[in-house]
């Protein structure tokens, strides 16, 4: 199993490009199987959890195709890629491929739109909660369809005819549910009005992808969506957005270390929350034509107190960066994770670099210290991972972080872009 080794002290100056954003490309791809036409992709990040939707989405019977950059296009542009869902073979989404990775349960939308049945594994993920599936199967009954749960997989049949359009309210809000059924209401008979939905730029992202393949969707951005439903859907070219988890990650590295780094490329409406938060803690942040500059010279670390919350708030996938930012602070920050019941894994590992922090029930107390000391750590999700990172980028002396299979699910190159930036950090293999 590979480990990432890095020797903490160093600030960060230079310039990382932001890749295209994993929880984008992931529901775009999956957008593939609603039409016959081939779907291009822009900007699709390398990723271990691009490579496991391209085994289900094979499995299903969509064709993949890989481009290289074209002509004038900028170096770190991410892949162009074809999904051409032709013919779906299978309907069904075993096990051992769904159990890796949350996202593939999605797979259940438009499969039933368009074949009229779906058999899909109850998914996995980042072990950061219970996370059930209810509201998916909630928004998919109320289009019509009569759901089972056969041996960990859920059975969903349409009526004759397909799903009918509904007005459904989502009695919380959620990421997945949303572009499941959104996608889902495209291919339906008649009206679909979702209220309540989530509002995250992926969400928009797919849904302007869905306008271009023919589908028309309204109230983009807003917490209720309209979707009138067509027969069929047909080909188009979408770019994947820069990845708001990665810049403010970024970001909260050069925070950590001190330095000057210019984030090319990301989109500073996609996490204004998050960069709120860093200038309350001292962090100069300046939007440039190609990107956003973060700066932190000379100055300290401020405490600063967060909350997760749904877009447009602190997002839950930024709460362990933002954790191991506090752990150097100077005083005593407090974080409320409100999306996510066990989203405090990553509270053990940094406390081996020496950190200061409690957590009682959804809130963590963090006091930070002038000084964390590089220790032996193990990755435990995704984002706590590169939270393990970005304190050893501070720390005194060596760090090793095993199990980083986590972090590659999400962070393309993220050795090499650190230390292009001065970190001194590299992957060991095996
Ligand atoms: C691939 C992807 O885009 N993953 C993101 C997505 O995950 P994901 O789509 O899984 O997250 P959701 O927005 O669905 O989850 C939000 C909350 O709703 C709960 N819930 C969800 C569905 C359901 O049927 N019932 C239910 O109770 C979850 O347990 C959680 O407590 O949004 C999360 C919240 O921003 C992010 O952390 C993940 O990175
Ligand atoms: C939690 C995440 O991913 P997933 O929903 O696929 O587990 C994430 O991207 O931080």
């Amino acid at each position: 199993m590979d480990r990432i080794r890095l020797v903490g002290g160093n600030e960060l100056n230079g310039e990382i490009v932001i890749s295209g954003a994993k929880n984008a490309a992931l529901p775009l791809m999956i957008a593939s199987l609603l039409t016959d036409e081939p779907l291009v992709l822009t900007n699709v990040p390398r990723l271990a959890d691009v490579k496991q939707l391209e085994r289900i989405l094979e499995n299903h019977g969509v064709d993949i195709a890989v481009h290289g950059r074209r002509r004038g296009e900028a170096e770190g542009v991410g892949q162009r890629m074809t999904f051409h869902a032709a013919d779906i073979v299978d309907t069904t989404a075993p096990y051992d491929l769904v159990s890796k990775m949350r996202a593939s349960f999605w797979v259940i939308g438009p499969l039933l739109a368009r074949e009229h049945n779906a058999r899909v594994s109850l998914p996995g993920g980042c072990a950061i909660g219970t996370r059930p599936v209810d509201l998916f199967l909630y928004g998919l009954k109320e289009l019509g369809a009569e759901i089972d749960i056969d041996e960990g997989y859920v059975v969903a049949r349409a009526p004759k005819g397909g799903l009918t359009g509904a007005h459904i309210t989502f009695p919380k809000v959620s990421v997945g549910a949303t572009h499941t059924v959104m996608m889902a209401a495209t291919l339906a008979r008649g009206v679909t009005v979702l209220e309540n939905v989530a509002m995250e730029p992926e969400i928009t992202n797919v849904a302007e992808a869905l306008n271009a393949m023919g589908a028309r969707i309204s109230g983009l951005g807003t917490r209720t969506l309209t979707i009138e439903g067509v027969d069929r859907l047909h080909g188009a070219t979408v770019e994947v957005i820069p990845d708001r988890i990665e810049t403010g990650t970024f970001a909260m590295a050069t925070a950590m270390t001190g330095g000057d780094v210019l984030l090319r490329g990301a989109q500073p409406t996609h996490l204004e929350a998050a960069l709120e938060v860093l200038g309350q803690s001292g962090v100069e942040i300046t939007q440039e034509q190609d990107g956003l500059r973060i700066r932190r010279n000379g100055n300290g670390i401020l405490p600063v107190d967060i909350e997760t919350n749904p877009f447009p708030g602190f997002p839950t996938d930024l709460q362990a960066q933002f954790m191991a930012l506090m752990t150097k602070a100077n005083g005593t920050s407090h974080i409320r994770e409100t999306i996510f019941e066990n989203r405090y894994m990553h509270v053990a590992e940094l406390s081996r670099f020496g950190a200061d922090i409690s957590v009682d029930g959804q809130v963590a107390t963090v006091t930070g210290k002038p000084t964390l000391k590089g220790a032996q750590v193990m990755a435990t999700d995704l984002r706590a991972s590169v939270s393990l990172v970005i304190a050893g980028l501070a720390a005194q002396g060596e760090t090793v972080v095993n199990r980083i299979y986590h972090l590659d699910r999400g962070f393309e190159r993220l050795e090499e872009k650190l230390s292009r930036c001065g970190a001194e950090i590299e992957r060991l293999a095996g």
